[in-house]
């Protein structure tokens, strides 16, 4: 089964809040990237919106053919912004303001109350709902027993290991999340810090059918135009990876 890619464009719109213009558009990324071959676009809508703003998310929801997956914390202003506009996905993450990025998963344990309403009022506006999670089996049985539709294991401590460390222990941790998440019968994603470097023993997880890339690619995309970052990512995930 091919590995799909779904491509975060959230780096486009960062360059474009640096100088708080309109230049460059993320809008015209993700169509861009969507003849590349992306099979998804996902942006992050953070509570302090330092890339991603709600105008980009409506239009993303307009013009896209390929599903459109929102990222954001599980918050009542996160959700008057994005129910609204209708993704055909909303992943949960955890977020925190000071943070340069994503720092782990969320803790779907500590926070299953407060996950379920959300999750129910995302259902009841027909949105399919991702738990962003650490491959750890507990956070996979109560993201099942919440009704999600996927989860989207967090490849972060993966993606950090130390060049000539060895990361077979972390691989072994996301392939066994992986088959039980499948078993229990959530759709198996996969993102954060993957590369052309690093995404092939992601990719090659059976159970995996999504992988969520941005950085990379749009770090890349300085180099080479985001047609051909695109295309190397897409026969990346399905070749193995470099
Ligand atoms: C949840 C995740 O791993 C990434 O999507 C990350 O949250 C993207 O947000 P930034 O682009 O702000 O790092
Ligand atoms: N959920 C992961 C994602 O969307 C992209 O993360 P990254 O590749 O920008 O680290």
């Amino acid at each position: 089964m091919a590995v799909r890619l779904g491509v975060n464009i959230d780096h486009v719109a960062t360059i474009r809040q640096a100088r708080a213009g309109r230049e460059p558009e993320p809008v015209a990324a993700a169509l861009l990237a969507q003849s590349a071959g992306a099979h998804g676009i996902t942006v992050h809508l953070r509570a302090d919106r330092r890339h991603i703003q709600e105008r980009d998310v409506r239009i993303l929801r307009e013009v896209l053919a390929v599903p459109l997956n929102v990222e954001c914390a599980a918050t009542a202003e996160a959700m008057e912004a994005v129910i609204p506009i209708k993704p055909a996905w909303v992943t949960l993450v955890p977020e925190t303001r000071e943070e340069l990025t994503t720092q782990g998963g969320l803790d779907a344990l500590f926070l299953h109350a407060h996950l379920r309403s959300i999750i129910r009022e995302l259902h009841a506006s027909e949105i399919r709902v991702s738990l962003f999670i650490d491959p750890v089996q507990e956070q996979v049985k109560m993201a099942a027993k919440l009704e999600a539709e996927a989860v989207e294991f967090n490849t972060g401590i993966y993606a950090d290991i130390t060049p000539g460390a060895d990361p077979a222990p972390e691989l072994a941790r996301l392939r066994e999340a992986s088959r039980l998440a499948a078993k229990l019968g959530l759709k198996v994603l996969a993102g954060h810090g993957l590369s052309l470097q690093n995404v092939g023993p992601v990719a090659a997880i059976p159970e995996v059918e999504e992988l969520n890339i941005g950085h990379a690619i749009i770090g890349r995309a300085i180099l080479v135009g985001l047609d051909r970052a695109v295309r190397e990512m897409v026969e990346a995930v399905n070749e193995g990876g470099l």
